[in-house]
Protein backbone atom coordinates (compact mmCIF):
# COMPACT_ATOMS: atom_id res chain seq x y z
CA UNK A 1 0.00 0.00 0.00
CA UNK A 2 1.05 3.35 -0.63
CA UNK A 3 2.41 5.55 2.22
CA UNK A 4 1.92 3.02 4.38
CA UNK A 5 4.81 3.85 6.82
CA UNK A 6 5.62 4.93 10.42
CA UNK A 7 8.98 6.87 10.74
CA UNK A 8 9.64 8.05 13.93
CA UNK A 9 12.86 9.78 15.34
CA UNK A 10 14.72 11.34 17.66
CA UNK A 11 11.17 11.86 19.88
CA UNK A 12 12.07 13.71 23.02
CA UNK A 13 9.39 14.33 25.91
CA UNK A 14 9.38 15.13 28.98
CA UNK A 15 6.16 15.95 32.19
CA UNK A 16 7.71 17.68 34.50
CA UNK A 17 10.63 15.77 36.11
CA UNK A 18 9.69 12.57 33.78
CA UNK A 19 11.24 12.11 31.25
CA UNK A 20 9.03 10.23 28.66
CA UNK A 21 10.85 9.66 25.56
CA UNK A 22 14.52 10.04 25.38
CA UNK A 23 15.40 9.66 21.80
CA UNK A 24 12.71 7.36 20.64
CA UNK A 25 13.22 6.40 16.92
CA UNK A 26 12.23 3.51 14.57
CA UNK A 27 10.25 2.68 11.87
CA UNK A 28 7.39 0.97 11.07
CA UNK A 29 6.90 -1.07 6.99
CA UNK A 30 3.87 -2.18 5.46
CA UNK A 31 3.00 -5.81 5.21
CA UNK A 32 4.00 -6.52 8.81
CA UNK A 33 2.76 -6.74 12.45
CA UNK A 34 5.41 -4.79 14.43
CA UNK A 35 5.29 -5.46 18.11
CA UNK A 36 6.08 -2.39 20.25
CA UNK A 37 6.73 -4.33 23.68
CA UNK A 38 8.60 -3.12 26.98
CA UNK A 39 8.05 -2.63 30.49
CA UNK A 40 4.80 0.17 31.76
CA UNK A 41 5.79 3.42 31.47
CA UNK A 42 8.61 2.52 29.48
CA UNK A 43 7.04 5.15 26.52
CA UNK A 44 4.51 4.03 24.30
CA UNK A 45 1.55 5.22 25.02
CA UNK A 46 3.49 8.49 24.57
CA UNK A 47 5.00 7.17 21.12
CA UNK A 48 1.62 6.75 19.59
CA UNK A 49 0.16 10.10 21.24
CA UNK A 50 3.20 11.76 19.36
CA UNK A 51 2.53 10.25 16.20
CA UNK A 52 -1.41 10.65 16.37
CA UNK A 53 -0.46 14.55 17.07
CA UNK A 54 -2.71 14.30 20.21
CA UNK A 55 0.60 15.42 22.29
CA UNK A 56 3.49 17.25 20.83
CA UNK A 57 7.13 16.28 21.27
CA UNK A 58 9.98 18.47 22.75
CA UNK A 59 11.99 17.25 20.11
CA UNK A 60 12.31 14.86 17.19
CA UNK A 61 9.62 14.20 14.30
CA UNK A 62 6.65 11.18 13.85
CA UNK A 63 5.76 11.04 10.05
CA UNK A 64 3.02 8.48 8.81
CA UNK A 65 3.05 8.12 5.51
CA UNK A 66 5.69 10.71 5.55
CA UNK A 67 3.55 13.51 6.64
CA UNK A 68 3.15 14.77 10.05
CA UNK A 69 -0.30 13.73 11.07
CA UNK A 70 -2.30 17.02 11.64
CA UNK A 71 -1.56 17.48 8.18
CA UNK A 72 -3.24 14.67 7.12
CA UNK A 73 -6.87 16.25 5.96
CA UNK A 74 -8.71 12.85 6.11
CA UNK A 75 -7.10 11.17 8.77
CA UNK A 76 -9.15 8.33 9.91
CA UNK A 77 -8.69 7.15 5.86
CA UNK A 78 -4.87 7.06 6.39
CA UNK A 79 -4.40 5.79 9.98
CA UNK A 80 -6.26 4.05 12.38
CA UNK A 81 -6.08 3.84 15.90
CA UNK A 82 -7.22 2.06 19.02
CA UNK A 83 -5.90 3.82 22.13
CA UNK A 84 -8.37 3.85 25.03
CA UNK A 85 -11.31 1.46 24.39
CA UNK A 86 -13.14 3.37 27.02
CA UNK A 87 -13.23 6.36 24.85
CA UNK A 88 -16.80 5.89 23.80
CA UNK A 89 -20.15 7.55 24.72
CA UNK A 90 -21.66 5.35 26.64
CA UNK A 91 -25.18 6.61 25.56
CA UNK A 92 -24.60 5.78 22.26
CA UNK A 93 -25.38 2.29 20.32
CA UNK A 94 -22.46 1.33 18.93
CA UNK A 95 -23.66 1.58 15.61
CA UNK A 96 -24.48 5.57 16.41
CA UNK A 97 -21.10 5.71 17.28
CA UNK A 98 -19.17 4.58 14.51
CA UNK A 99 -22.22 6.09 11.81
CA UNK A 100 -21.09 9.55 14.14
CA UNK A 101 -17.11 8.72 13.22
CA UNK A 102 -17.87 7.89 9.57
CA UNK A 103 -20.33 10.98 9.24
CA UNK A 104 -17.29 13.45 10.26
CA UNK A 105 -14.87 12.16 7.68
CA UNK A 106 -17.15 11.75 5.08
CA UNK A 107 -17.14 7.58 5.24
CA UNK A 108 -20.69 6.10 4.08
CA UNK A 109 -23.10 4.05 6.16
CA UNK A 110 -22.51 0.60 4.45
CA UNK A 111 -18.70 0.82 5.97
CA UNK A 112 -20.03 0.63 9.13
CA UNK A 113 -21.80 -2.35 8.81
CA UNK A 114 -18.73 -3.93 7.54
CA UNK A 115 -16.40 -2.69 10.66
CA UNK A 116 -19.36 -3.91 13.16
CA UNK A 117 -19.13 -7.29 11.16
CA UNK A 118 -15.20 -7.68 10.87
CA UNK A 119 -15.10 -6.98 14.59
CA UNK A 120 -18.13 -9.34 15.27
CA UNK A 121 -20.27 -6.58 16.87
CA UNK A 122 -23.36 -6.76 14.68
CA UNK A 123 -25.58 -8.56 16.40
CA UNK A 124 -25.00 -6.13 19.69
CA UNK A 125 -24.83 -2.86 16.65
CA UNK A 126 -27.70 -1.46 18.66
CA UNK A 127 -27.43 -1.74 22.14
CA UNK A 128 -25.36 1.25 24.11
CA UNK A 129 -22.04 0.90 24.43
CA UNK A 130 -21.87 1.70 28.00
CA UNK A 131 -23.28 -1.99 28.88
CA UNK A 132 -20.52 -3.63 27.28
CA UNK A 133 -17.63 -5.90 28.52
CA UNK A 134 -14.23 -4.72 27.93
CA UNK A 135 -13.39 -7.26 25.68
CA UNK A 136 -16.59 -5.82 23.19
CA UNK A 137 -15.48 -2.12 23.98
CA UNK A 138 -11.90 -3.24 22.61
CA UNK A 139 -13.71 -4.90 19.58
CA UNK A 140 -15.90 -1.20 18.69
CA UNK A 141 -12.41 0.91 19.25
CA UNK A 142 -10.80 -1.62 16.56
CA UNK A 143 -13.98 -1.21 14.09
CA UNK A 144 -13.68 2.63 14.54
CA UNK A 145 -9.25 2.50 13.68
CA UNK A 146 -10.86 0.09 10.86
CA UNK A 147 -13.42 2.72 9.72
CA UNK A 148 -11.81 4.62 7.31
CA UNK A 149 -10.10 1.28 5.64
CA UNK A 150 -6.58 3.01 6.50
CA UNK A 151 -3.12 1.54 5.31
CA UNK A 152 -2.00 2.09 8.76
CA UNK A 153 -3.17 0.71 12.04
CA UNK A 154 -1.78 2.00 15.54
CA UNK A 155 -3.21 -0.36 18.69
CA UNK A 156 -2.34 0.18 21.74
CA UNK A 157 -3.03 -3.15 24.13
CA UNK A 158 -5.87 -4.50 21.96
CA UNK A 159 -5.21 -7.64 23.89
CA UNK A 160 -5.81 -6.24 27.10
CA UNK A 161 -9.39 -7.27 27.71
CA UNK A 162 -9.90 -9.55 25.36
CA UNK A 163 -11.44 -13.55 26.37
CA UNK A 164 -8.85 -16.35 24.73
CA UNK A 165 -11.51 -16.62 21.69
CA UNK A 166 -10.81 -12.89 21.33
CA UNK A 167 -7.33 -13.28 22.03
CA UNK A 168 -7.03 -15.97 19.02
CA UNK A 169 -9.27 -13.45 16.80
CA UNK A 170 -7.68 -10.80 17.01
CA UNK A 171 -4.41 -12.52 16.36
CA UNK A 172 -5.85 -13.67 12.66
CA UNK A 173 -6.99 -10.18 12.23
CA UNK A 174 -3.90 -8.11 12.59
CA UNK A 175 -2.20 -11.19 10.36
CA UNK A 176 -4.56 -10.49 7.83
CA UNK A 177 -4.46 -6.91 8.11
CA UNK A 178 -0.25 -7.01 7.32
CA UNK A 179 -0.91 -9.30 4.83
CA UNK A 180 -2.79 -6.49 2.94
CA UNK A 181 -0.29 -4.50 3.15
CA UNK A 182 -0.94 -2.15 5.73
CA UNK A 183 1.79 -1.18 8.64
CA UNK A 184 0.15 -2.39 12.02
CA UNK A 185 1.67 -1.37 14.92
CA UNK A 186 0.85 -2.80 18.28
CA UNK A 187 1.96 -2.09 21.87
CA UNK A 188 2.41 -4.83 24.63
CA UNK A 189 3.91 -5.33 27.88
CA UNK A 190 3.57 -8.86 27.82
CA UNK A 191 5.64 -10.47 25.22
CA UNK A 192 3.64 -13.38 25.18
CA UNK A 193 0.75 -11.81 23.22
CA UNK A 194 2.88 -11.30 20.54
CA UNK A 195 3.95 -14.82 20.28
CA UNK A 196 2.42 -16.08 16.41
CA UNK A 197 1.25 -12.23 15.31
CA UNK A 198 5.03 -10.06 14.96
CA UNK A 199 6.98 -10.17 12.07
CA UNK A 200 9.15 -6.87 13.92
CA UNK A 201 9.85 -6.32 16.97
CA UNK A 202 10.82 -2.99 18.49
CA UNK A 203 11.56 -3.50 21.91
CA UNK A 204 11.60 -0.19 24.25
CA UNK A 205 12.57 1.16 28.08
CA UNK A 206 12.80 4.02 29.47
CA UNK A 207 12.07 6.06 26.59
CA UNK A 208 14.08 4.96 23.91
CA UNK A 209 14.62 1.84 21.46
CA UNK A 210 16.42 -1.15 22.90
CA UNK A 211 16.38 -3.43 20.27
CA UNK A 212 14.96 -3.59 17.17
CA UNK A 213 14.87 -7.10 15.28
CA UNK A 214 12.87 -9.56 12.78
CA UNK A 215 11.05 -12.14 14.71
CA UNK A 216 12.11 -15.21 12.71
CA UNK A 217 15.53 -14.46 12.84
CA UNK A 218 15.39 -13.82 16.61
CA UNK A 219 13.52 -16.60 16.87
CA UNK A 220 16.38 -18.82 15.11
CA UNK A 221 19.10 -16.89 17.34
CA UNK A 222 17.47 -17.91 20.68
CA UNK A 223 16.82 -21.64 19.95
CA UNK A 224 20.53 -21.99 18.93
CA UNK A 225 20.36 -24.76 16.52
CA UNK A 226 18.80 -26.81 19.58
CA UNK A 227 17.17 -30.39 18.81
CA UNK A 228 14.72 -31.81 21.46
CA UNK A 229 14.47 -35.44 22.21
CA UNK A 230 11.72 -37.01 23.21
CA UNK A 231 12.81 -40.67 24.81
CA UNK A 232 11.68 -43.28 27.67
CA UNK A 233 15.63 -43.63 28.51
CA UNK A 234 16.54 -39.85 29.08
CA UNK A 235 19.90 -40.00 31.16
CA UNK A 236 21.06 -43.31 28.53
CA UNK A 237 20.94 -40.75 25.75
CA UNK A 238 22.37 -37.79 27.43
CA UNK A 239 25.15 -40.33 28.53
CA UNK A 240 25.25 -41.87 24.64
CA UNK A 241 25.20 -38.01 23.56
CA UNK A 242 27.79 -36.56 25.46
CA UNK A 243 30.16 -39.12 25.10
CA UNK A 244 30.20 -37.35 21.20
CA UNK A 245 31.22 -34.24 22.73
CA UNK A 246 27.21 -32.82 22.59
CA UNK A 247 25.83 -30.57 25.25
CA UNK A 248 22.64 -32.45 26.31
CA UNK A 249 20.32 -31.47 29.30
CA UNK A 250 17.45 -33.33 30.44
CA UNK A 251 14.47 -31.29 31.05
CA UNK A 252 12.01 -33.49 31.91
CA UNK A 253 10.49 -37.47 32.39
CA UNK A 254 11.33 -37.76 28.67
CA UNK A 255 12.67 -35.37 27.21
CA UNK A 256 16.50 -33.94 26.68
CA UNK A 257 17.32 -30.11 25.16
CA UNK A 258 20.66 -31.00 22.98
CA UNK A 259 23.07 -28.73 21.14
CA UNK A 260 25.56 -28.98 19.07
CA UNK A 261 24.90 -32.22 16.32
CA UNK A 262 22.38 -31.75 14.10
CA UNK A 263 18.87 -33.47 14.05
CA UNK A 264 19.99 -36.29 11.83
CA UNK A 265 23.17 -36.45 13.83
CA UNK A 266 21.69 -37.09 16.86
CA UNK A 267 19.31 -39.52 15.50
CA UNK A 268 22.18 -41.83 13.74
CA UNK A 269 24.19 -41.56 17.75
CA UNK A 270 21.00 -42.93 19.58
CA UNK A 271 20.56 -45.59 17.05
CA UNK A 272 24.02 -46.64 17.51
CA UNK A 273 24.05 -46.94 21.05
CA UNK A 274 20.66 -48.66 20.49
CA UNK A 275 18.81 -46.06 22.42
CA UNK A 276 15.28 -46.07 22.15
CA UNK A 277 14.18 -42.75 20.43
CA UNK A 278 10.26 -41.71 20.31
CA UNK A 279 10.95 -38.32 18.68
CA UNK A 280 13.29 -36.21 17.32
CA UNK A 281 12.31 -32.07 16.40
CA UNK A 282 14.01 -28.84 16.49
CA UNK A 283 14.01 -26.84 19.49
CA UNK A 284 11.22 -23.90 19.38
CA UNK A 285 11.95 -21.17 21.19
CA UNK A 286 9.43 -18.85 22.77
CA UNK A 287 9.45 -15.07 22.25
CA UNK A 288 10.14 -14.73 25.73
CA UNK A 289 12.97 -16.40 25.01
CA UNK A 290 14.02 -14.13 22.39
CA UNK A 291 13.40 -11.52 24.30
CA UNK A 292 15.53 -12.44 27.21
CA UNK A 293 18.49 -12.86 24.36
CA UNK A 294 17.34 -9.33 23.02
CA UNK A 295 17.54 -7.20 25.90
CA UNK A 296 20.33 -9.16 27.63
CA UNK A 297 23.10 -7.30 25.04
CA UNK A 298 22.07 -4.48 26.35
CA UNK A 299 20.79 -4.81 29.97
CA UNK A 300 24.49 -5.89 30.46
CA UNK A 301 25.76 -2.65 28.57
CA UNK A 302 23.67 -0.78 31.32
CA UNK A 303 24.72 -3.21 33.95
CA UNK A 304 28.75 -2.35 32.57
CA UNK A 305 27.72 1.64 32.81
CA UNK A 306 26.62 1.79 36.18
CA UNK A 307 29.81 -0.15 37.47
CA UNK A 308 32.22 2.03 35.97
N1 LIG B 1 0.07 13.07 30.81
C1 LIG B 1 1.11 12.69 31.55
N2 LIG B 1 1.51 13.40 32.63
C2 LIG B 1 2.57 13.02 33.36
N3 LIG B 1 3.33 11.94 33.11
C3 LIG B 1 2.98 11.17 32.06
C4 LIG B 1 1.86 11.50 31.23
N4 LIG B 1 1.77 10.56 30.25
C5 LIG B 1 2.78 9.68 30.47
N5 LIG B 1 3.50 10.05 31.54
C6 LIG B 1 4.70 9.35 32.06
O1 LIG B 1 5.57 9.12 30.98
C7 LIG B 1 6.17 7.83 31.08
C8 LIG B 1 5.84 7.01 29.85
O2 LIG B 1 4.47 6.65 29.88
P1 LIG B 1 3.70 5.86 28.75
O3 LIG B 1 2.26 5.79 29.14
O4 LIG B 1 4.04 6.42 27.42
O5 LIG B 1 4.35 4.41 28.87
P2 LIG B 1 3.83 3.02 28.29
O6 LIG B 1 5.04 2.33 27.80
O7 LIG B 1 2.73 3.25 27.34
O8 LIG B 1 3.30 2.31 29.56
P3 LIG B 1 1.92 1.53 29.81
O9 LIG B 1 2.15 0.15 29.31
O10 LIG B 1 1.78 1.62 31.27
O11 LIG B 1 0.86 2.29 29.05
C9 LIG B 1 5.67 7.22 32.36
O12 LIG B 1 6.61 7.48 33.37
C10 LIG B 1 4.40 7.98 32.62
O13 LIG B 1 4.12 8.03 34.00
Amino acid sequence: MDNATIEVSGLRKRFGPTVALDGMSFTVQPGRVTGFVGPNGAGKSTTMRVVLGLDTADAGTALVGGRPYRQLRTPLRQVGALLDANAVQPSRSARNHLLWLAHSQGIGRARVDTVLGQVGLAAVARRRAGGFSLGMRQRLGIAAALLGDPPILLLDEPVNGLDPEGVIWIRGLLRSLAAEGRAVLVSSHLMSELQDTADQLVVVGRGRVIADANVTELLAAAARGRVVVRTRAPETARTELLRAGATATVTGPDTLDVAGPSAERVVALLTAGRVPVAEVSAYQASLEEAYLTLTRDAVEFQAGQVAR
